[in-house]
């Protein structure tokens, strides 16, 4: 049996996507329920929380799999097992980064230009401490609870925060003058259940459903026809994954394959293979798409 903690907040909405896209929807009595069911066999418990707080209750066995940012376990130090790394965050499929930011019209060009006791807002002041003390600069980490931006200029002068469009930055008059951290989505498992013969295997059933889900869906699949003249041409545009079907119905001169598309080329390869000689291309939605 598995217990699950999700994240509330930011990862919340695209991690139940995910689930879903994974065939493990879960399933709340009302959207401001906390615990919730993911109707698979083993999952025992699911409980939404803080992501800063999953990685100590997995780190303490409380859950057996979580779902939390890397941020946070950097700057909690709990020791997890890190099963799989994904790039999505609250509305982009790039990640976020942890940066260093100061006012638009600060002077400063790098972290080597501010001061000593320079005041630095932050919610991760572990991850903080130890950058500048890296830096060799003894700036001053006031530990944020939220709302960091608002701390410049009373209450500090620069600082580190999440960024992930840039428009809250943007729209509080500050620009980036570093990247500290980029950061994903991690899929974690407690220690102990990572050393149970089980419990592993279900943790890494759900992790390959959930891999399996986010490959389907930032790919296509083009089943591509072409005339066999045109086969030199079109062959060095298929992608890794691509296989034959065989030859097209009515007309055996035709190779009708089949491949594996990212999503965010598509425009480019459907034009492409045009160009090279395909007849016909029809593009297909992937619900999941496993391979080892
Ligand atoms: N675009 C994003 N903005 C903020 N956090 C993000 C974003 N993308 C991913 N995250 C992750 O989600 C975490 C923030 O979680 P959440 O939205 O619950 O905010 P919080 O600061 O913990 O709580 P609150 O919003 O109540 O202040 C970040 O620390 C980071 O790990
Ligand atoms: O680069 P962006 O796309 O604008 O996203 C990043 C912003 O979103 C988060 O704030 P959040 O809404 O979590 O509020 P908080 O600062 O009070 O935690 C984060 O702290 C940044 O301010």
């Amino acid at each position: 049996m598995v217990s699950v903690a999700l994240p509330t907040g930011s990862l919340e909405e695209p991690t139940l996507e995910l689930f879903r896209a994974a065939g493990l929807a879960v399933r709340k009595s009302s959207p401001r329920a906390y615990r919730a069911s993911i109707d698979y066999p083993g999952v025992e418990r699911v409980v939404f929380y803080k992501p800063r707080e999953i990685p100590l209750i997995v780190a303490d066995g409380t859950f057996d799999f979580g779902v939390t940012g890397a941020d946070w376990i950097e700057e909690t130090g709990a020791k997890i097992e890190v099963v799989h790394t994904f790039d999505y965050s609250k509305t982009t499929d790039t990640g976020w980064r942890v940066v260093l930011a100061v006012p638009a019209d600060h002077p400063a060009r790098s972290e080597r230009d501010l001061g000593h006791g320079t005041r630095i807002a932050t919610e991760y002041p572990t991850i903080a401490q130890d950058h500048f003390q890296r830096l060799g600069l003894r700036a001053e980490v006031i530990h944020s609870h939220g709302t960091t931006e608002a701390k410049i200029p009373e209450l500090a002068d620069a600082v580190m925060e999440v960024v992930e469009t840039g428009s809250s930055l943007r729209q509080n008059n500050l620009r980036v003058l570093s990247t500290v951290r980029r950061c994903g989505v991690n899929l974690i498992a407690s220690p102990a259940a990572w050393a149970d013969r089980s419990v592993r295997a279900s943790v890494e059933t759900l992790t390959s459903l959930l891999r399996a889900a986010h490959a389907g869906a930032a790919h296509l699949l083009l089943t591509v026809v072409v005339p066999a003249d045109r086969w030199t041409e079109v062959e060095p545009l298929l992608p890794a994954r691509w296989w034959r079907l065989g030859g097209g119905g009515s007309d055996p001169r035709q190779e009708v394959v089949q491949g594996v598309f990212r999503k965010d080329r598509i425009a480019e390869a459907i034009a492409g293979l045009t160009r090279a000689g395909a007849v016909e291309i029809v593009e297909t939605p992937i619900g999941k798409l496993a391979s080892p």
